[in-house]
């Protein structure tokens, strides 16, 4: 067998921190995605070696070559224009602090992601996979009548079960990333989470200054195991590296940004980076993006992977299921906002 085939042996937690540089980034790679249904195990092994490097040294990549036809992405833009432009008291109607379930409309300054700072300026619609069930978070969405937006929920969703599907071809890719057999989250991902987000970022107009205390979104790291995120041309994405730096994530046309998360921060002992990023929209525009935060089933426990730990190396976070960090942190995230 070709060695570089092969796995490596069953504690290569070194190994894999091993293929950390210290030099901080300047740059979000550029993945390309061709391969990724590739027959050919070299060509995806190929494809896992750059992510690989990607999410050890950045914890961001463009992909390039995903599969999802563009009129399904500008269907469901459109459709994020058309909901954020109805009066705010319809928007009001779904509430996301009326749903038991962080589901449907959070209004401009409702959320403060970053603590330190004065309220975040976009507004947002969540929805999530529709299935019954009684997990921590299951429960349908909230939607507008089809009558006031008809279409909407058809086109959104669209959208959304090919960023999932994307989503799932991306998982053999990290376990072939980390070492791990390439089936190796199928039984952990049977019912992902998957959590999308339609945003609407107004242009901040003059220019407010960098003190980041209300801009678009404040500086954080995100809650799941990765997310796939669409954006539009505006720009105004920036990712920290690890000096500190603002890197600018500026839209490339034809590409997803993918992030990785606390989940597999949290799984990989910080082997995989969960990068702190921000928007802030000085383009005069309006924003548009839509991120899809992927998550594994809720009740995986996010115990440190077997690769990425050692004998007798203490993990670095207290062992939970993903289901109650994801909970935990988006009951932190809304507390502030309750009740208003
Ligand atoms: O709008 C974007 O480009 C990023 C959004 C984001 O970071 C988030 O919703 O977690
Ligand atoms: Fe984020």
């Amino acid at each position: 067998m070709d060695p570089h085939l092969e796995l490596h042996t069953p504690i290569p937690g070194f190994l894999l921190a091993d293929q950390r540089t210290e030099s901080s980034f300047e740059e979000i790679p550029i993945i390309d995605f061709a391969d990724v249904a590739s027959t050919d195990r070299l060509k995806r092994r190929d494809l896992a070696d750059k992510i690989r490097d990607a999410c050890v040294n950045v914890g961001f990549f463009y992909v390039r070559n995903h599969s999802i036809p563009d009129s399904t992405i500008s269907a469901s833009v459109s459709a994020a224009g058309d909901f954020f432009a109805l009066p705010t008291d319809s928007k009001l109607e779904l509430d996301i602090h009326k749903s038991p379930n962080f589901k449907g409309y959070t209004a401009l300054l409702g959320e403060n992601t970053n603590p330190d700072g004065h309220g975040d300026l976009h507004e947002g619609f969540d929805l999530g996979w529709e299935e019954e069930g009684d997990g921590p978070m299951a429960g349908v969405n909230v939607w507008p009548e089809e009558a006031v937006l008809p279409g909407f929920r058809d086109r959104v969703l669209r959208y959304y079960q090919a960023a999932v599907k994307l989503g799932q071809s991306l998982f053999p890719l990290f376990a072939l990333a980390l070492d791990l057999p390439e089936d190796y989250f199928d039984d952990k991902t049977t019912k992902p989470a998957a959590i999308m987000r339609l945003l609407h970022y107004p242009p901040q107009e003059p220019a407010l200054d960098d003190d980041g205390r209300v801009i678009g979104i404040g500086a954080h790291t995100d809650y799941e195991c990765f997310t796939i995120l669409w954006q539009d041309a505006a720009g105004g994405l920036q990712v920290q590296n690890a000096d500190g730096k603002w890197i600018d994530a500026v839209p490339i046309p034809g590409t997803f940004v993918i992030n990785l998360g606390d989940q597999f921060a949290r799984w990989t002992n910080d082997i995989f980076k969960s990068t702190m990023h921000r928007v802030t929209n000085r383009s005069g525009q309006e924003r548009y993006s839509m991120p899809l935060f992927f998550g594994t089933d809720y009740d995986v426990l996010l115990e440190p992977l077997p690769t990425c730990i050692s004998p007798g190396q203490t993990p670095k976070y207290e062992i939970v299921t993903a289901g109650e960090y994801v909970q935990s942190r988006l009951a932190e995230t809304y507390a502030h906002s309750e009740g208003n």
